[in-house]
């Protein structure tokens, strides 16, 4: 067994381990804490306080006590403020890296990749709130004139989840920040301690009391259910999976409240008959391995076209046998363990019924012996249209292959599921680019890359993945609020 180190020894003893709210740390209500463990070893990490749902009263009452006044707050001290943390993440890249390996389990080198992409979110919407603006025109009569402005939404709930601790939080409180409205933020329990870490951060870049309040618990229905049902609150932004978001949805009904939900996906990853093989296996292991396969934009499904399914399949096997198994802080590292056991076991019962519908195992296939949630590297093929893992999202090293024969084939196989978050598609011919396009039912689409999450974009799904972008032009529009005046003819009494 690993023992933690001197260097994550002294990072961890500089994480907060209260609850954020209104601008001070403070512990539970009740005094009560809950441990945060290291995927790779069991081991304890640290004991942190475990939020109440009268600490979760307690930060909205200050996120709505400080919306007024972060409201009329310039919008260029906002965009200076985002720009600050920006470039503290930046600085402090290495330290966030280590915390993420540590509570995640992801190789270290990926953590460092969140944290670039994580940053990016803030830098972008620095940028961003700067450009809000509304319009002014003349009715079509004549009879009056019509201004039309732009209002922050209000108070707003951020629930987010374990599998990218820092940049999910980013994207949701970047634009919310941008725009001019408070929140309160209840991370995953599994990973509470980059949120902890990056709301300090914040604080330092200057960020007002009351403007972001953290709450990690393990009582996350307890705790929240009640703010979804207080008036005070305007919007709830949820990532996570599509069974927890269904039920929010359904509880935010009663205060018709604003609602954005980023949720499961189970991607098809096609490979046509005239696509460059070898940039197409590349592309897989990034859309497959990504976070050792635990990542909502995950290739799950992967369609190659039966003439290049041979040489296709036999490269990718090569290259996962070839990814080493280890904890994240080893620089050997290519995939960390899973998150915890029951992930674990949830990609093994996938893995399991594969086989006993009919598909072949080429690779992998089991846990690793020893401490830790690690899973060996797995390649499942000859996959029936019908098996469990086609329709359901696998959160792990696997990747399931099937064969095609036309592209329509193809399209009507990649559209046969709930989700619509993203798909990808190995190809040179335009035409087909183009009907990929226009035929798939998918928020994203990704050509001849296995990577489309860009902070400039609008990230999202269609169908059961979701509601509303993160990101983009359109990620500031989700914590705007539209607002009509009507003004009588200047020149009636003229
Ligand atoms: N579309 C996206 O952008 C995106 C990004 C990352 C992850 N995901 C999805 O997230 C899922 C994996 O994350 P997860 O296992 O943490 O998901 P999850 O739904 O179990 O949990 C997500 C968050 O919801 C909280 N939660 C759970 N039950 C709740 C309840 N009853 N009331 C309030 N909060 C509750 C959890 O504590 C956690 O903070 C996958 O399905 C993945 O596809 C989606």
């Amino acid at each position: 067994m690993i023992i933690t180190t001197t260097i994550e020894k002294s990072l961890l003893a500089r994480i907060p381990t209260g609850l954020f709210i209104g601008g001070a740390w403070r512990p539970a209500a009740d005094g009560g804490t809950f441990e945060v463990h290291d995927p790779s070893t069991g081991e304890v990490l640290l004991a942190i306080a475990d939020a109440t749902p009268a600490d979760g009263a307690a930060a909205l009452d200050a996120a709505a006590a400080a919306q007024r006044g972060w409201a009329k707050t310039a919008p260029r001290v906002r965009a200076e403020i985002l720009r600050r943390a920006f470039e503290l993440l930046t600085t402090r890249a290495d330290d966030f890296a280590l915390l993420m390996t540590l509570e995640m389990g992801k190789p270290i080198a990926e953590a460092r990749g969140e944290v670039a992409y994580g940053a990016e979110f803030l830098r972008w919407f620095s940028e961003e709130t700067a450009r809000v603006s509304g319009r002014f025109s003349t009715s079509p009569d004549g009879n009056s004139r019509l201004l039309v402005t732009k209002r922050p939404v209000g108070p707003c709930l951020f629930i987010t989840p374990w599998n990218f601790p820092l940049a999910m939080a980013t994207r949701k409180i970047a634009p919310a920040i941008a725009a001019g409205c408070t929140m309160v933020l209840k991370p995953a329990a599994l990973t509470p301690l980059t949120a902890l870490f990056f709301a300090q951060l914040l604080q330092e870049a200057g960020l007002p009391e009351g403007v972001l309040n953290v709450v990690q618990t393990t009582r996350a229905g307890a705790v929240t259910a009640p703010l979804i049902k207080d008036p005070r609150l305007r919007k709830l932004s949820f990532t996570g999976s599509t069974e927890v978001g269904r039920r929010l949805i359904a509880d935010a009904a009663d205060q018709v409240l604003r609602v954005s939900m980023e949720l499961g996906g189970n991607a098809p990853f096609l490979v046509f008959d005239d696509a460059d093989v070898d940039k197409a296996v590349d592309g897989a292991m990034i859309a497959k391995m990504r976070n050792g396969g635990e990542a909502c934009t995950a290739a799950n499904r992967i369609l190659v076209h039966e003439s290049v399914a041979d040489e296709f399949t036999a490269r990718l096997v090569e290259r996962m046998r070839a990814h080493t198994v280890a904890r994240g802080t080893e620089p050997e590292s290519k995939i960390g363990p899973l998150v915890d056991e029951a992930t674990r076991a949830k990609v093994h019962e996938l893995v399991t019924a594969s086989v006993e519908a009919g598909a072949t195992l080429a690779l992998g296939g089991r846990a690793v012996d020893g401490a830790g949630y690690f899973y060996e590297p797995t390649v499942l093929t000859n996959v029936p249209a019908h098996a469990r893992i086609m329709h359901e999202e696998v959160f792990g090293p696997v990747a399931p292959i099937t064969t095609f024969t036309t592209e329509s084939d193809a399209i009507r196989l990649a559209n046969d599921t709930e989700f619509g978050l993203v798909a990808y598609a190995y190809t040179r011919d335009l035409n087909r680019t183009l009907r990929l396009a226009e035929e798939l039912e998918v928020g994203m689409l990704g050509i001849n890359t296995g990577i489309v999450s860009n902070p400039a974009a609008p990230f999202g799904g269609v169908k059961q993945s979701g509601l509303g972008r993160e990101g983009g032009l359109e990620g500031i529009e989700e914590y705007l609020e539209t607002r009509y005046v009507g003004i009588a003819d200047p020149f009636a009494d003229a």
